[in-house]
């Protein structure tokens, strides 16, 4: 039945799904399909459903942040949804990581409003191991220097951590902050289906390295591999039908 939202049917979707926060990142993966189907347009939540070299899967728009995300994935569940992979974009804290590189999340600080009314905020949002494993061989395969362990999901872009907060995380070795993956792994917990990250990096918060609009082409890059690999991790997840 089409949803309040994502106004397809289960039909026009497949298990596999690949979610992105900014919708020109979906239109962009779209090309990259066969026969590439626009199955929903309402909200700019676009959502297409196409052939990887001969696996169907569906690549989802979530929008920036935990409630449009949550609101996504739960329709997308709705509608026979089972593996997903978020390929995002985030700011490295990680001193050794900046634009252009790529981090695969084990794991993420649940620093959002929406997944408490998930699970209590001890309970920790953790990625599917099978669908990390793949996005760790892949993206091995494909980028010399690809990086892995726990980010940060927050839900205030424009308001820094305190000094004192980020070197903890530093200290740490927490990887990187963005918007979305802890919602993706606690509703995917809650839920029982099974989620994975990845991040093409856009700067070093950290080092307060925002944004270097003269690094766009880096930028630019660590998308496409982050694309690549979380294209090559769904298709190797779908072929192999891991439920
Ligand atoms: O590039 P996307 O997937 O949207 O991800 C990141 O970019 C947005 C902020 O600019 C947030 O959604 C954040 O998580
Ligand atoms: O949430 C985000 C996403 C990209 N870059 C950041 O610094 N934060």
């Amino acid at each position: 039945m089409a949803q309040f939202h994502i106004r397809c049917e289960s039909e026009d979707i497949s298990p596999y799904v690949i979610l992105v926060g900014n919708p020109q990142r979906a239109e962009k993966m779209s090309k990259l399909l066969d026969n590439a189907k626009l199955v929903n347009e309402y909200r700019l939540l676009y959502v297409y459903t196409g052939l990887y070299k001969g696996e169907r899967i569906t690549i989802a728009t979530t929008g920036m942040g935990a409630p449009s995300t949550a609101i996504v994935l739960e329709e997308l569940i709705n509608l026979g949804g089972k593996v997903f992979i978020r390929v995002g974009s985030a700011g490295g804290i990680d001193p050794q990581l900046n634009v252009g590189d790529v981090v695969i999340a084990t794991g993420s600080i649940r620093d959002d409003g929406t997944t408490p009314n998930y699970l209590r905020p001890t309970f920790p949002a953790i990625a599917d191991f099978d669908v990390t494993k793949t996005l760790i061989d892949v993206g091995k395969e494909t980028k010399s220097n690809i990086t892995y362990g726990v980010v940060i999901s927050q839900d205030a872009f424009y308001v820094p951590y305190p000094d004192e907060e980020m070197e903890k995380f530093v200290k740490a070795k927490v990887k990187a902050v963005e918007m979305e993956s802890g919602c993706v792994f606690i509703v995917s917990q809650y839920r029982g289906v099974r989620a994975g990250a990845l991040f093409a990096l856009d700067g070093n918060v950290y080092l307060k390295k925002m944004k270097p609009f003269d690094a766009e082409e880096l930028f630019k890059r660590a998308e496409e591999d982050a694309i690549n690999i979380g294209l090559e991790a769904i298709y190797r997840l779908s072929k192999a039908g891991l439920k």
